[in-house]
């Protein structure tokens, strides 16, 4: 939406906290000894960092090689509406580029990653939705370990989150369900401003109840329907693991020392002659790639925070990998572990369009500078209006395959089970499209599908054995035959879903290559030209039975054949059927607390 070329004003709503120790240069660290390691201050990192400091005996120390999330630029990553310009090309991304996909066409895809305290979670499209029940029980069955199944796990969500007052103060009932929200510190919220559409979204779950019903809370473990979306949202800001987590941790604690502008290169081994594996308490960091390296060591843990492409590629640099591909770049295997960084599960997203009969879309804003100052200038004043909305969408949907699909009897069923779906939509009021042109004239009705169980898999493999180069990353986007015929199901499942009464006369006609995805050929074709990661690679250190030789981690989320190294991130999951935040804050408020009783 290339938004930010409007603001000229710096809107003076940054997160403020006194720090207890934030440093940018690793010389002024007081000690190199510490209880914790943290890598990565990101969505994960800092619900650890902040779990962990509770205990005032603890010291911790956190490395972010990203930015602070403070200063003139971070309105970018704050305002509700600005929510697709904080990530590709910006100070607080990685900037990362996929590898050539062979089922788009070759395409290359930006890969957006956050670079800022409190990660992805910064920079992220801020939809909230937790998955199904089914999704929790079948990792604590992939895991052996019960702990991780819904019932289980779901105190920690009630930990993790509370929702609030939408920004427009509206009445919420009938929007959500209040008793599966808790009192934790990430606020989440509904819409805070409503959109020509809403209605019609609404009026088509009536019309096509059987095939689109209503769901009054996706969070509450059955996401199938058509709900209101949920964001993470408070006081008409982006609520992060930084501002939830870190920000009142550093406040309040004189016990977490954060490391901001400097790049966790590898682990270190440790003597540990008690131990029966190589013990890694060791941590080595820089800030450039040729910059000196500093070390420190932890005497609990090492907790890798880094993400899904950050963390496979710390490990891999630290010799625990595939032997063979380590080799080829010189690296020694300390422990052979194939599968650090393979089995990538991400999310293809590309979106259709339509022009519409309004002028009440929000391409009436973003093509018109006057429309646009005046809507920001009422957000900075008040805090309301289109600014304090997430520009994503008013309303998702998630759906499956019907169980007649001869797509199930060919391949068999991916998801988690019958409440997990295949596929999901996002009902935009304007323009959005991930590969096309945008239009300087005109409105639009556009809807998102995304593909939320696909059965490609990816990986993350080094370029090379420098730290400071970018990883291969290959998301495998729509690689496999099930993957591309649900996407072809999902676009035929869209056009019955617009050809409800409610949308005659508000559409027009297909915009651009829209027009072509009529056939099923036409529409595969159009999705190979347009799918992008929704950005939610997860499963490159995946959690799998202790005993088991696949995965990279066990129940507990140690790396297996290694001492004193814990991840906690997305790289754990497996996989699911959502958009991961919500999963990734509940593993991690639950990895606290087995980190905590393991001491
Ligand atoms: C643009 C975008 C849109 C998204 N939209 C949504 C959405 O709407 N809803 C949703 O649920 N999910 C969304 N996601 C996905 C979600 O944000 C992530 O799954 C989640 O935040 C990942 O959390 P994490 O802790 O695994 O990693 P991150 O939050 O990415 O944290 C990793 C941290 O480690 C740091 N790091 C990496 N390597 C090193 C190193 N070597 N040394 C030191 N630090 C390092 C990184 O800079 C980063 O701060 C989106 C992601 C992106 C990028």
């Amino acid at each position: 939406m290339e938004l930010v070329k409007f603001i000229v004003v710096g809107l003076g709503l940054t997160a403020k906290y006194t720090l207890a120790a934030l440093l940018t240069d690793p010389r002024h660290l007081p000690q190199t000894q510490w209880d914790y390691i943290v890598v990565g201050a990101g969505t994960a990192g800092c619900v650890v960092a902040n779990r962990l400091s509770e205990n005032p005996k603890v010291k911790i120390l956190v490395i972010e090689a990203g930015v602070q999330n403070t200063g003139p630029d971070a309105s970018a990553i704050e305002v509700p509406f600005l929510v697709a310009e904080a990530s590709s090309g910006t100070t607080f991304d990685w900037n990362y580029t996929t590898t050539p996909q062979a089922a788009l066409n070759n395409r290359t895809t930006a890969y957006p990653r956050g670079f800022v305290l409190g990660g992805s979670s910064s920079t992220n499209y801020m939809a909230f939705t937790r998955g199904s029940s089914e999704e929790y029980n079948r990792l604590a069955s992939i895991s052996g370990d019960s702990g991780w199944s819904w019932r289980k796990i779901f105190p920690y969500a009630l930990k993790n989150e509370k929702h609030v007052a939408s920004a427009d103060n509206h009445k919420t009932t009938g929007e959500y369900n209040p008793s599966v929200h808790g009192n934790g510190p990430l606020l989440t919220s509904l819409p805070g401003t409503s959109t020509d559409i809403d209605n019609r979204v609404l009026e088509t779950t009536k019309e096509l109840h059987s095939e689109f019903p209503f769901n009054l809370d996706m969070n509450a473990g059955n996401p199938l329907g058509v709900g209101w979306l949920q964001s993470t949202i408070g006081n008409s800001v982006r609520s992060s693991s930084a501002t939830a987590y870190l920000s009142p941790a550093l406040a309040n604690r004189s016990n977490i020392n954060l490391l901001t502008n400097t790049r966790v290169t590898r682990l270190i081994k440790t003597n540990n002659l008690s131990s029966r594996f190589p013990t890694f308490l060791g941590v080595e960091f820089a800030q450039t790639a040729s910059g000196p390296r500093f070390t420190a060591t932890a005497r609990e843990e090492v907790i890798l925070s880094a993400g899904s492409i950050g963390t496979p590629q710390i490990l891999m640099l630290s010799g625990i990998g595939d032997q063979t591909k380590l080799s080829k770049l010189g690296i020694k295997t300390a422990v052979n572990l194939p599968d650090v960084g393979m089995n990538m599960q991400d999310h293809p997203f590309f979106a259709l369009q339509w022009s519409v009969n309004s002028t009440k879309t929000f391409d009436s804003i973003v093509n018109n500078a006057t429309a646009f100052s005046d809507a920001f200038a009422q957000y900075e004043a008040t805090g309301q209006g289109i600014f304090a909305n997430n520009a994503i969408a008013n309303h998702i949907g998630f759906f499956r395959l019907a169980e007649s699909s001869g797509i199930l009897k060919q391949f068999g069923d991916p998801t988690a089970g019958p409440h997990s779906p295949h596929y999901e939509f996002a009902f935009i009021n304007g323009f959005y499209g991930t590969t096309q042109t945008e239009p300087t004239t005109g409105n639009y009705f556009s809807a998102a599908v995304i593909l939320v169980s696909p059965t490609s898999r990816g990986s993350v493999t080094l370029a090379s054995d420098s730290p400071f180069d970018h990883p291969l990353i290959d998301p495998a986007l729509l690689a496999t035959s099930f993957d591309q015929q649900v996407v072809v199901e999902a676009v035929e499942a869209l056009q019955r879903f617009i050809s409800a009464s409610p949308w005659k006369g508000y559409i027009k006609a297909p915009y651009g290559g829209s027009a072509n995805a009529t056939t099923r050929d036409g529409i595969l074709e159009y999705a190979r030209n347009s799918v992008i990661s929704i950005r939610h690679p997860m499963g490159t250190a995946a959690m799998s039975q202790t005993r088991a030789r696949a995965g990279v981690v066990d129940a507990h989320l140690l790396v297996k054949g290694v001492e004193g190294v814990r991840i906690v991130d997305a790289s754990v999951i497996p996989g699911i059927a959502a958009h991961p935040q919500a999963a990734v804050y509940i593993i991690a408020e639950r990895a606290a607390d087995l980190i905590k009783a393991a001491r």
